[in-house]
Formats: C-alpha cells, structure tokens, sequence
C-alpha cells in the first residue's frame, strides 16, 4: 500500500478538508493566470484596469488559503507521524519474535529511524504536491475553457514527456531499493562497531580491516547508489522543464500549421503552460520523496511490520489456575538463508503440573532455549500444539498465554524502572529480595525505579531474578541462570529460591548445566539435537549436560 493510500486509511477527514483547501488554492492561482491572461489581451489600458480588483483579490486568496491549507496540512503531518511511528513500535511489540529474530537487530533499527525519517519527509512533501495537482488541475480547465483540441495536443505531448520519464524514474526507484538495502548492512557495521568495541581496540589489525574492508565498501555504496539517484533525478527534474519549453513551441510554431487558432488563444496557452512549469516543478523534485516513501513502506511490509495491516484483535482467555501445561507433537524449524542450514526441534511431548520442578538439559545446541521460547509461546509451533488443562493455545490466545509466565532468558534485558509492577508494598518486597540477593549495598528501589543498572554481569542476573519475583507469576522459566553465579548464589538459587517457587505452586523450568544439582529435580528433561531423550515421566537421574 502507498503512504498516500495508507494517510487516507488513517486519516480521512482531515485529509479531505486539506485537498479541498488545496484545490481553492490551485483554483484561485489558476484564476489569476485567466485574470493576468486577459489584461495582457485587453483592448485598452481602461479595460485591463478593472480587472485589477479581480486580480487583487484572486492574489489576496491565493495567500491566504496557500497559508490556512499549508498550515491545516501540517498539523496533520504531524498527528499522522505520531499515530505512524506509535502503530510501527506498536507492531514490533506484538510481531511475532522469530520474525524479529530472523531480521536481525540491524534491520528493525534501519526501520524505525531511516524508514519512519523517510516517511516523515514525505508527509512533509504532501502539502506541496496537493497545490502543485490542484494548480496543474485548474489551468488545464482553463486550457480546456480556452481551446478543447489544442487541450488535447497538448495533453498528448504531456503524456510522452510523462513517458519519458517513467523509465528514468522507475531506474531511480530499484536504486532507491538498492541504496536501502545498503543501508541495512550499514546498520549491520554500525553494530558491530558498538558490540565489538573490545575486540576491535584490543587487534588494531582486526580494527583496520573492519574499517577498510566492511565499513567502508558498505558506506561508499550507499553513498554511490545515492549520488546515482540524486543525479537520474536532476537530469528527469531539468528534463521536464525543458520538455515544457518543447510545449510551448509546439503551441506557438507547430500548433498554427494544422489548425486555425487565434494568435491570442496561442499567447494564452503559451503563458498559462509557461505558469504550469512552477507546480510541475515542484511535482518532479517531490518525485523522489514519493519513490523512497514507496521503498520505506515495502521494507517495513517486508519486516511483518506493514503499517497497513490492521491491529492485532483483543487476546482471548487462558485459565489462569490450571492445572497442566501439555506440549503436543511441537516442532520449530530454523533456516539459514546464508548457507540454507536448517535445525529442527522436536516433535516434543511433554506434560508439566503446577508445583513441579522441571530440569532441561542437554549440549550446546541441542534446542533448549529454543523449547523454551516455544513453551512460553514466544514462538508459535509449526506443528502441534500448547494446552493448558486441555485448551489449546493459538493466536487468539497466545497473547494471554505469555502471561503465565515470568522468565530470565540468557541473553535477558534488565529494565531500570519496574514497568507493569504496579502494586502496593512492591519497594518493601523489593528490598527484601534485595539483601537475599546481596545487592541491598550496591542498589535502592526508589519511586519504582532501580538505582543502577550499571553492575557486574552476574550482579545483573541477580536484579533480573528480582524482576522475575516481583512479577508472581504462575510459570517460571530460567535459562541458564546460575551459569555466571559464584558457588555461593549457586546454592542460594538451586537449593532456596527454586524450591521455594515449587513450594508456592509453581511451575518451574530450568535450563541447566550444573549437573551437581539435576538430583533437585521432580523430573529431568534431556534434549539431543532437538529430541527430548528422556521419557517425560522418568524419575530424576544424574545425567551429564
Ligand atoms: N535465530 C536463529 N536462527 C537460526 N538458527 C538458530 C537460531 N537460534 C538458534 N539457532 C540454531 O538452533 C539450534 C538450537 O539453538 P538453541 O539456542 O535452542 O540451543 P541451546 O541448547 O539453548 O544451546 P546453548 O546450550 O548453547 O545455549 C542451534 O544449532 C542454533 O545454531
């Protein structure tokens, strides 16, 4: 969908009311050039005076509706990026994650500041290319007014000098996709720019080639790719000027050969068509706008986040004090585009109660995080299906389903201010979580915000697992928790929190190496190359990760 289809989607009545002042606008402008137009054909100097009221007063308008509209209309750019930008940050959060995942961070952030400052510019260009239609609309009424066949040849010649450009410009459109694309990888060296830091100071060889032979191709090609656009538009943009000087001499040299026309009809068009270069103008140089808005909305269809689609519809229910989680024939499918690898998980079945202490083990690779963004319906299953005391999960559900559960992933986000924790007594709960964790020194919960996040990466962990408490969920999910722990919270979590969870009713899963602890178990669930190994009802035995 284009952006102009999509703003009239959204915003229909505003949109109306700012073409309506723009085609006043475009009106009285082309009122002007008929009024400029018959003082210059007038018979004496009296006569083209008493046009000068009209003349003044068609001016007078033209100034103040290009002001009233140009201002109507910019007030609704800026309520439509708002309500752009919000759906798009609203999309990320309810895309599906192995979509995002499978974009890759570089590739959401190229869209959310290059796409939305493309479409930005182009709801900025809006206003213009209404007045330029609206004034090219009321002079060729005029032209028809004046001569319907000399219209006629004209809009003939229009339409070839519209021809050729089609085929520069749709040229300048794949090298807009082109340069887009770019700056996705771009984006992507920018990142490791930032994430690679350490490793890149430490090896100033490393640093060097990265410069030299990632960043810089990858920035020299945007910039090429732009330079060829900008120049395919300058040469388009000068065309059509000269193409409207082309025009004019078809009127005035070419126009009398096969037709009688008075002189004055000829000095008219040639004058109204000399006018009409100013919105045409505009019309070209605000072509670019128009493609690139184009290319920003394809990308973000491309990513899922399509700003068309409608919203998601109210999640359904999950009974929130059941019984069993049950995982049916569950299957997940990785693709590698870049050497078309693929890794398959399951079919995994599985059944866990409410108080049960569940260990998942299994080597590097075998698919354990990636069971437990299915469990937690992070990801939708291929095949099979999710059941909470029999009903199923699908994606009318699937929102209220995540719901149950308060996880710290391996690669977990720690959020300075306790967001959604809105309840009474949450600073007490919170300093007492605080001293059992040993960070009561080091971190203060103050007005529901953390002191610091600024902390050792296992200290960290620790106010992840605060987090995850205070959410008093009734599925916990850990990933590898203790994996950067000290031998001392190593305990503390395995032989006092996590039994303590299991007490209160929970459920509990936990991914794990420390096999020093698999005995804690109620049940104990072996991954290899993405198949479950032990029975799900298997009693817990020591099985080495
Ligand atoms: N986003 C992804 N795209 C493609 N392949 C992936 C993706 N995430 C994981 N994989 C692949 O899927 C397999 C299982 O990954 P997963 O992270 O679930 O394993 P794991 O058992 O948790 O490993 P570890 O113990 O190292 O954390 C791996 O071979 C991995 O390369």
């Amino acid at each position: 969908m284009s952006l102009l289809a999509l703003l009239f989607q959204k915003s229909k009545l505003p949109i109306i009311l700012a073409a309506l002042l723009g085609i006043l606008t475009g009106a009285c402008s082309a009122a002007l050039v008929a009024v400029m137009n018959q003082a210059l054909t007038s018979r004496t100097v009296a006569d083209a005076l008493t046009l000068m009221p009209a003349f003044l007063g068609f001016a007078v308008a033209v100034l103040v509706l290009r002001i009233v509209s140009q201002m109507q209309l910019s007030s609704m750019q800026q309520v439509a990026l708002l309500d752009l930008r919000l759906s798009l940050c609203r999309r990320m959060l309810e895309a599906p994650l192995s979509k995002l995942e499978s974009a890759g961070p570089h590739k959401l952030l190229a869209a959310l500041t290059e796409d939305i400052a493309v479409i930005n510019s182009t709801i900025s260009v809006i206003p213009g290319v209404i007045i330029c239609l609206a004034t090219l609309a009321g002079c060729l009424v005029y032209l028809a007014w004046l001569s319907g066949p000399l219209l006629m040849m004209i809009l003939a010649v229009i339409a070839v000098v519209m021809a050729s450009v089609a085929i520069p410009n749709r040229y300048a459109y794949s090298q807009f996709y082109k340069r887009r694309e770019s700056q996705d990888a771009l984006y992507s060296n920018f990142r490791t720019l930032i994430d690679g830091a350490k490793e890149l100071q430490l090896h100033h060889a490393r640093s060097e080639d990265f410069f030299n032979k990632e960043l810089k191709p990858t920035a020299e090609e945007v910039s090429r790719v732009s330079l060829t656009t900008n120049n395919l538009f300058i040469i388009t943009g000068s065309w059509g000027g000269f193409m409207v000087m082309a025009v004019i001499a078809v009127i005035l040299f070419g126009v009398p050969r096969f037709q009688t026309v008075e002189m004055s009809t000829l000095a008219a068009y040639a004058l109204v068509v000399l006018y009409l270069q100013q919105p045409l103008d505009g019309l070209m140089n605000q072509w670019p706008a128009l493609s690139r808005s184009h290319v920003a909305m394809k990308k973000l269809e491309k990513l899922g986040l399509s700003l068309a689609d409608p919203e998601p519809p109210a999640d359904g229910a999950v009974p929130t004090k059941f019984e069993r989680v049950e995982l049916v024939d569950i299957t997940h499918t990785y693709y590698r585009e870049q050497d078309g690898a693929t890794f398959t998980l399951g079919p995994i079945n599985t059944m866990m109660r409410r108080g049960e202490l569940v260990f998942l083990v299994g080597g590097n690779g075998s698919g354990k995080t990636t069971l437990a963004k299915l469990l937690t319906g992070l990801y939708s299953p291929e095949k099979g299906e999710l059941r909470v005391d029999g009903v199923p999960i699908t994606a009318a559900n699937r929102r209220s389903y995540r719901q149950l559960f308060s996880s710290v992933f391996f690669d977990f986000h720690l959020f300075e201010r306790m967001l959604g924790l809105d309840q009474p007594g949450l600073e007490e709960k919170a300093k007492g979580f605080l001293s059992r964790l040993q960070l009561q020194h080091k971190v203060r919960v103050e007005d529901g915000k953390l002191s610091t996040v600024s902390l050792s990466q296992g200290q960290r962990k620790r106010l992840a697992l605060l987090t995850s408490f205070l959410e008093d969920r009734p599925i916990y999910v850990f990933d590898e928790w203790a994996a950067d722990q000290d031998p001392l919270f190593r305990e503390l979590f395995y032989r006092e929190m996590l039994p303590a969870l299991k007490n209160q009713g929970k459920l509990v899963f936990v991914i794990s190496h420390d096999d020093r602890y698999f005995h804690l178990a109620d049940r104990l669930l072996k991954l290899e190359s993405g198949q479950l190994v032990s029975m799900p009802d298997t009693a817990p035995t020591a099985v080495s990760a």
